[in-house]
């Protein structure tokens, strides 16, 4: 089960990275996102990949069609496991997205990543995306409208919150792969996260992968939280409260 918890580097340097990285050993799939990428470049992927770890690129690239498909491009030569753009952005942009990264990856001769669509953030709830966003539809429909949407332009999959993964999973069928970020153990605190389960209800619900951040980096003792949602997930008295 630890290998589908996947752990975001969000740290604003390499040594940082690095530091996490020595810490966490036994994390097979990292995520890296805006804050590394942009401050430190595309180098973490490479030491990444040297450490044979798996990459979720999560930059969440939300343009035009045609810069989205040079971002996805760009992107796809890296070797990457996973990567993110806005659903919101459409059609046009999500068919050009997932042409390009497959693109990208035969120029350099690598498998293509599977590219995945935000559906709703997690940080968002229905207050906000009615109020603040003016969007008229239920939070729960929305989300499916945009993971029905990344569907129909061809895209392997989703992130969405754990509470609407039940109803995608349902939806979209068994191949559609659902990332969920938003997930937090009894034991943390939620901070800016939601819509969040823990991960035994984000499984059950459907998850493929969870995305995991500060309640495993921001722990004391990091591989001490990350083999506790182990225990968590398989019941074992060690994770219990
Ligand atoms: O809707 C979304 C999309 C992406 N994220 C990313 O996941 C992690 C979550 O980290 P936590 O520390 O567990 O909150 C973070 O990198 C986000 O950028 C998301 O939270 N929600």
């Amino acid at each position: 089960m630890l290998d589908r918890i996947i752990v975001p580097l969000d740290v604003p340097s390499e040594a940082d990275a690095l530091a996490l990285l020595d810490r966490l050993p036994d994390v097979t799939f990292w995520k890296v996102g805006l804050e590394l990428f942009t401050s430190t470049g595309a180098g973490i992927l490479n030491i990444l990949k040297e450490r044979q770890k798996r990459i979720f690129l999560d930059l969440k690239f939300h343009d035009i069609p045609n810069t989205m498909a040079g971002a996805c491009r760009a992107a796809g030569r890296y070797g990457v496991d996973l990567l993110t753009v806005h659903a919101a952005a459409g059609q046009e942009a999500l068919r050009a997205a997932q042409a390009a990264a497959e693109a990208g990856a035969a120029e350099a001769g690598c498998s293509p990543p599977k590219v995945i669509a935000i559906t709703v953030l997690t940080s968002l709830t229905p207050r906000s995306l009615a109020f603040e966003l003016k969007i008229p539809l239920e939070l729960n429909d929305y989300a499916l409208q945009m993971a029905l949407l990344a569907q129909e332009s061809g895209l392997a999959g989703v992130v969405c919150s754990p509470q609407e993964a039940a109803q995608l999973r349902d939806v979209c069928g068994q191949d559609f792969l659902l990332v969920c970020p938003g997930v937090r153990p009894r034991w943390a605190e939620a901070k800016d996260q939601k819509r969040t389960l823990t991960p035994e209800a984000a499984f059950k619900a459907g998850a493929d992968y969870l995305v995991v951040g500060r309640p495993i980096t921001m722990a004391e003792d990091p591989a001490a939280a990350f083999q506790r949602i182990g225990q968590d997930l398989t019941g074992e008295e060690g994770g219990k409260l």
